[in-house]
């Protein structure tokens, strides 16, 4: 309570701040448990409330939508013209060829209203999480209708939602004209349908949305089959719980007979079949995608033999990852202002102020309860970052409460086990940040820095940082070149030595240089006394 009122006092005028007032005021009014409406009742509404309401949550989406700001680093931006034209064919994206008659929803996201449960923590942070699930049905093609918090201890195990709330979920949708509820958590098979039988349409879980999301995103062999097998593991418990019944049927009467070879054959359910078909698909998927890694791992072993320095670009989704890679390096990947926007990792050439080369990888997003299927499937990708010399962890500076963003992508970090890898905090969006927020985080991680990928403050001092904290080339050599051999010259000057002197001598160059092992050894040729 007293948390809520100092963000009052920070944000008075702000509409989610006299929405956030009246949900507690309304809480305080109910017991505990009792569903709180997160916009005001339609006969309570005067126009500055129907303003507001239809505001809440169409800021984030107007946000969305409207502002795609590109530097002239952000290049000519080609994948966004294309992901443009290439807006979602309605059902298309989500099937499943292979799968016949599975409970797997195609999503088809139109007119949705947002529910989440308020269970710990405080309402600014429950709010926060509902104004990220609207920015998340927002990319993936929904309009955003309303949106509902209830305040409750746990989950109610058959409906999610208590009753009331549920209810009043049920008369939102009818009133709005809602195709689809969209929860804030993942849900238990059975609470979904019992959810849905009350609300009388589509039900999806948060899970199942960043799913969608990536199913429409990915691009390349791999993304694409590292997402559909994440598709199918989240289908298939879900699967089962449709199926339970059925199969159970099946399993007495062939445990009555005695069960055994032979006997499943007439007595197989079209859910077992599915399933069967399903457990093939994602072994094949899995084949595939571990087909694939060798050629990642070539590229890779080919980095790490070449001794370049690897940086990953890892954050929070949205927290400006590509457009730094941008303004880095002028590489024109993909920036958008929505959530996943990158998904198949890009890794560009970089270079040191003074030279030294170095490898800098832009990564897919995570995300609250990134869904663990996805953080499975990407595994590989993930592994890049744990690979990595250096970590720079971007952070969206102009968020409110960047802190809860740090620790969800930390929690991802340690899941692929990059927790160990050197991190500079990048504390980006400067330019449109508060110098509290700043302040506030600057005071906890020492390792951080304050940039802007759009007007470019900070960058000359990032590159500073990135150059000190690779490792550098070690090995000194003296090398006398002949005017021959000039193109070792511009090897070294090209690739990663650090050359401290140049002389040029009678019989060739004369250079004093800095090397990694690797290159020490094949240049051995060349080298001279002091
Ligand atoms: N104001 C401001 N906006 C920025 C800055 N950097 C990036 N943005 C905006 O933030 C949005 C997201 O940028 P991206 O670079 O696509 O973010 P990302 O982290 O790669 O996002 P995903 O790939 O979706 O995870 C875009 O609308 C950018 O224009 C910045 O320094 N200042
Ligand atoms: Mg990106």
């Amino acid at each position: 309570m007293t948390e809520y009122k100092n963000s009052e006092k920070d944000n008075a005028q702000s509409s989610i701040d006299a929405t956030i007032a009246r949900i507690l005021a309304a809480d305080e009014a109910n017991t505990n448990g009792k569903a709180t409406r997160f916009v005001a009742d339609q006969e309570h509404l005067n126009e500055d409330a129907r303003q507001r309401r239809l505001s809440i949550l169409g800021d984030r989406a107007r946000e969305l939508a409207d502002s795609d700001a590109h530097t002239e680093h952000d290049g000519e931006q080609y994948d966004l013209f294309e992901r443009r034209s290439l807006r979602r064919v309605e059902g298309l994206s989500t099937e499943l060829e292979d799968v016949t008659e599975v409970e797997y929803r195609q999503l088809r996201l139109e007119r949705v209203v947002l529910a989440g449960l308020w269970t710990e923590g405080t309402i600014t942070e429950a709010e926060y999480s509902l104004r990220e699930l609207a920015a998340l049905a927002e990319t993936a093609g929904s309009t955003v209708l309303d949106g509902f918090i209830q305040r409750r201890g746990k989950p109610d195990p058959g409906t999610f939602f208590g009753s009331g709330k549920a209810v009043e979920i049920k008369e939102a949708v009818a009133e709005l004209g809602a195709d689809t509820v969209i929860v804030d958590s993942e849900l238990a098979p059975s609470q979904r349908r019992g959810l849905e039988d009350i609300v009388k349409v589509k039900v999806i879980d948060r899970t199942g949305l960043i799913l969608d999301i990536f199913a429409q995103h990915a691009k390349s062999r791999e993304g694409k089959a590292q997402v559909e097998l994440a598709q199918m593991e989240y289908m298939l418990p879900r699967l089962r719980g449709w199926g339970e019944s059925l199969s159970r049927q099946a399993g007495g009467r062939v445990g009555a007979a005695g069960g055994g070879i032979g006997s499943r054959g007439p007595g197989e359910t079209k859910i077992e079949l599915d399933r069967r078909r399903i457990n093939q698909r994602m072994a094949k998927l899995r084949r595939e995608i571990a087909g694939m890694k060798p050629a990642r791992d070539a590229k890779r072993a080919n980095r790490k033999r070449n001794a370049v320095p690897s940086v990953a670009i890892a954050g929070y989704t949205n927290a400006g990852k590509s457009s730094l890679l941008n303004r880095l390096t002028d590489a024109g990947v993909l920036v958008e202002n929505a959530l996943f926007a990158t998904l198949d990792p890009t890794t560009r050439k970089a270079v040191t102020p003074d030279g030294i080369g170095y490898t800098l990888s832009d990564t897919v997003g995570f995300v609250r309860q990134l869904p663990t299927q996805l953080v499975e499937a990407f595994r590989s990708t993930l592994e890049e970052v744990a690979d990595a010399d250096l970590i720079l962890h971007v952070v969206d500076a102009s968020h409110p409460e960047p802190e809860s963003q740090i620790a969800a992508v930390r929690k991802v970090l340690a899941e692929v086990d990059a927790h160990e890898v050197d991190e500079i905090i990048v504390l980006n969006k400067a330019d449109a940040a508060e110098s509290h927020v700043i302040d506030r985080i600057r005071r906890r991680e020492p390792h951080a820095i304050v940039v802007s990928a759009h007007t470019g403050q900070g960058i000359d001092e990032l590159k500073q940082l990135i150059r000190d904290s690779i490792p550098r080339p070690t090995v000194p050599l003296q090398l006398l070149v002949p005017y021959a051999d000039g193109e070792v010259v511009s090897r070294l000057h090209a690739e990663d030595a650090e050359i401290l002197s140049t002389d040029y001598q009678e019989e060739g160059t004369r250079i004093h240089v800095l090397v990694r092992p690797s290159l020490a050894a094949e240049l051995s040729q060349y080298q001279v006394e002091d």
